[in-house]
């Protein structure tokens, strides 16, 4: 999905190449349940609700103006197999299990969100994280290694996007981001 689809607001969105890259790692095809932590603009999760109608997905967000987006958007898209909460993650209320989790932020609480998750995920489950900065990759690399995790990958993705410049054209890169994924 293109990233103009989306309604805008100042909330920072993982572009639709890491989409399409994290989206397919997640194995959404095999999951009937899927949670979007640190949901922000909701990119990830209502892309996902559209492309599998029967998949059962939920948000959290703990801005309220991107819960706003959020809504705003699964709107837009007229979805019904979408729940978004304004909540901090990790959560106490019990949120039942899940195929699959998607972690695009953490606010500080990344080791605890990877906990959660664990305890989130059916056995077999898939966890995605994405990060921009170096420092909080490693940190979850580390400690997905040392935890009970299988089949971690890594991989960095770079994109490009062709803008004009004049006469000319160029291609505008994005962040390079990091894309970690393990499964339960
Ligand atoms: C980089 S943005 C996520 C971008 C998102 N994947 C998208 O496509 O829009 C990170 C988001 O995580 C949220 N966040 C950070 N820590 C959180 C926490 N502990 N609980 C809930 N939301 C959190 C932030 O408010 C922010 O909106």
């Amino acid at each position: 999905m293109k990233d103009s689809c989306f309604i805008r607001g100042k909330v920072p969105m993982t572009k639709a190449p890491i989409r399409a890259v994290a989206l397919d790692l997640l194995e959404l095809h095999q999951a009937q349940r899927f949670l979007d932590i640190g949901a922000g603009t909701g990119s990830i999760s209502l892309q996902a609700a559209q492309e599998y109608p029967d998949l059962d997905v939920y948000a959290i967000e703990h801005k309220e103006a991107a819960v706003d987006l959020i809504k705003e958007n699964r709107a837009h898209f007229g979805l019904k197999n979408y729940q978004v909460l304004l909540a901090e993650a990790p959560m106490t209320e019990d949120l039942g299990h899940f195929d699959a989790i998607f972690i695009g932020g953490s606010g500080g609480k990344l080791l605890e969100i990877i906990d959660w998750a664990y305890a989130l995920l059916n056995p077999g489950g898939r966890l995605v994280l994405t990060f921009i900065l170096m420092e909080n990759a490693h940190k979850a690399i580390t400690y997905l290694e040392a935890g009970s995790w299988q089949d971690l990958e890594v991989q960095t993705l770079q994109a490009a996007t062709r803008k004009t410049m004049g006469p000319g054209h160029y291609f505008k890169p994005f962040n390079p981001t990091t894309i970690i994924s393990c499964k339960k």
